[in-house]
């Protein structure tokens, strides 16, 4: 009997994720894509985008469609998620034909993108298309108890933003979303370098920096890593060695406006639902959770137990594929 694919995809500013059931994860990949200018033809979407980056002749551009949260360019986000999907009905077959999907759009798109979104998934073929918001997705992927009478709190550190929400009896009873994330201490990290070595590096390697001696602001024994760029005085190639204390210095400003995101959603937490927090504390998931020291650090100023999503630069993926059956159980009772 034929079966269509039941899949929930994680339309990210850093990357798109798409889930299928039964399957798992099935396309992980960052949300670049290469076109020629000249003709505008889509050249390469995902991995094989991002490896251009910085190396691409003139007319070959790799652009990032969703920046900040937000969609900035359509067309393209539009032309980048068919392309992923063909790639994942490589995987899936012919139950691709009409799936039925759960999309989950950055926190900052206007309801024009949304529905922008959802017809663009809609031409694809999709039987049915839902949206959902980012953070009850990612508490769903999570493993948290969503449906419950508790409250749930989940931080959410992407690529464009940061959002916080405090989620009980399956819906958001408060939220606020920054547009700050990984994406911007890779931009402070790159302004270091600048002011203080005079030298200019790329996005990569500044991301590359973060993860390897980023640390939230906590107490570490230092590390250090020699990192390569252009010398903006002589402009020949330079190798410098930077330290774990400079990038924690570097990126400091991303993190307290994360933290001031965290104290003043959870100031907003109704009683009631305060003294769950005590207890079950805070869940941080996205790819800025992975920045070694987060959950000490962040444990230490707000004074409650932090804890690390399963997957975390899976959950939100996760979470929307399996939102499908909790959108139609709902459905049928408000029927
Ligand atoms: N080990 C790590 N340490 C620090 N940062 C990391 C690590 N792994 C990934 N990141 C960062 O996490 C970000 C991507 O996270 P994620 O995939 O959750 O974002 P996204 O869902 O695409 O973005 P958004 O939620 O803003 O739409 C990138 O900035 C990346 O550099």
């Amino acid at each position: 009997m034929f079966t269509s694919a039941e899949i929930g995809i994680d339309l990210g500013t850093a990357n798109i994720l798409i889930y299928a059931k039964n399957k798992g994860v099935v396309l992980n990949e960052p949300s670049v894509v290469a076109i020629d200018i000249n003709t505008k033809e889509v050249l390469a979407v995902g991995h094989e985008a991002k490896q251009m980056i910085g190396k691409t002749p003139r007319n070959v551009v790799p652009i990032r469609p969703l920046k900040e949260g937000v969609i900035a360019d359509y067309d393209i986000t539009a032309q980048m998620l068919k392309e992923m999907l063909k790639k994942v009905s490589k995987t899936l077959g012919s139950s691709m034909r009409k799936p039925s999907v759960v999309i989950c759009t950055p926190s900052g798109s206007t309801t024009v993108e949304r529905r922008a979104i959802h017809n663009a998934v809609k031409s694809y073929g999709a039987k049915v298309v839902h949206l959902i918001e980012e953070p009850v997705a990612a508490a769903i992927g999570a493993d948290l108890p969503v449906s419950e009478p508790v409250s749930n709190v989940i931080l959410d550190i992407g690529g464009g933003t940061s959002e916080v929400a405090i989620i009980s009896f399956g819906g958001v009873v408060s939220c606020r979303s920054i547009r700050n994330g990984g994406d911007k201490m890779d931009e402070e990290i790159i302004h270091f370098v600048r002011k203080h070595y005079n030298v200019l590096i790329g996005e990569k390697t500044a991301e590359s920096i973060k993860m390897e001696i980023g640390y939230a602001l906590i107490d570490h024994e230092e590390e250090t890593m020699e990192v390569r760029g252009r010398d903006l005085v002589t402009g020949l190639p330079k190798t410098i060695t930077i330290t774990s204390t400079e990038i924690q210095s570097a990126i400091r400003e991303t993190l307290e406006n994360v933290l001031e995101t965290v104290r003043a959603t959870l100031e907003d937490c109704p009683p009631e639902l305060s003294g769950d927090i005590v207890d079950n504390g805070v869940v941080i998931t996205g790819g800025g959770s992975l920045l070694k020291g987060m959950q000490e650090w962040l444990s230490n100023e707000i004074f409650v137990p932090v804890h690390l999503a399963p997957n975390p630069l899976e959950s939100v993926a996760i979470g929307t594929g399996r939102s499908l059956k909790m959108i139609q159980k709902l459905q049928k009772v408000s029927k």
